[in-house]
């Protein structure tokens, strides 16, 4: 789904991605490490956001910089969710529904996934953070996408949504939604994630199954 070759993003003289190799399959893939170690300047390179400083991304098959026809098969949350403040939550929906192609009642079906219906004609800038958090996950999943890449979707979340919304992530996956997955919280995800990639100072530090990985982090 995705591959990434020598894949560098610098800021300035701030090396945030050094040289990664990674080979990122179907299925579901949780990315973990430190805070500043390099996890959302990767999610932002898989979704066209930011422009390699050197090396290649290739996600479903193409260059995901300041391509529309990718964006419009691929699913994002980013963390905090970046949704305009004076459009309601169901017209951005509504919007990103347009732009992809989807028909209205994707929207409906969207939000009522993530328990969200209830306040999609709010605006968005009176939103609390977990209610926030829920639209920008029922954006991810809008349409059904290919491919869901999510920035900590546990975040903000009381201890019911969290168990709530990681229930349904576990369900969307078994159903075979394929997803990559940025999250502190990773108790809950773990165990129906098929791989673990834990990305720190800009590196690939470890990588493999849960089983093989998990043992291994109590220094992160
Ligand atoms: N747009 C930017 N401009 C300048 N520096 C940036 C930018 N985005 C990220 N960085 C820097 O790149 C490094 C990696 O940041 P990144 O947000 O990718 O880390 P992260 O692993 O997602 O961290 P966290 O767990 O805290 O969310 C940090 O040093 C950060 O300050």
């Amino acid at each position: 789904m995705i591959t990434a070759k020598n894949l560098t993003k610098r800021f300035g003289k701030l090396v945030a991605l050094d040289s990664v190799n990674l080979e990122i399959d179907k299925g579901v893939t949780l990315i973990l490490g430190p805070n500043g170690g390099g996890k959302s300047t990767f999610l932002n390179l898989c979704v066209g956001l930011y422009r390699p400083s050197k090396g290649e991304i290739k996600v479903l098959g193409e260059n995901p910089w300041s391509n529309d026809r990718l964006r419009k098969k691929i699913g994002v949350s980013f963390d905090p969710p970046a949704l305009p403040r004076h459009r309601s939550g169901g017209e951005w929906l509504r919007y990103l529904a347009e732009f992809k192609g989807l028909d209205d009642s994707e929207v409906n079906e969207a939000a009522k996934l993530f328990s969200a219906s209830g306040y999609l004609d709010r605006k968005i800038g009176e939103y609390s953070a977990g209610m926030l958090k829920r639209i920008s996950l029922a954006q991810a999943f809008l349409g059904s996408p290919e491919l869901v890449l999510l920035d900590e979707p546990l975040a903000n979340l009381d201890l019911k949504g969290i168990k709530e919304v990681a229930g349904i992530l576990k369900e969307l996956a078994e159903e075979g939604t394929n997803m990559v997955v940025i999250s502190h919280i990773w108790r809950p995800l773990v165990e129906f994630s098929d791989r673990v990639v834990v990305i720190a100072a800009g590196r690939v530090v470890l990588e493999g199954t849960p089983n093989e990985v998990i043992p291994n982090i109590e220094e992160i």
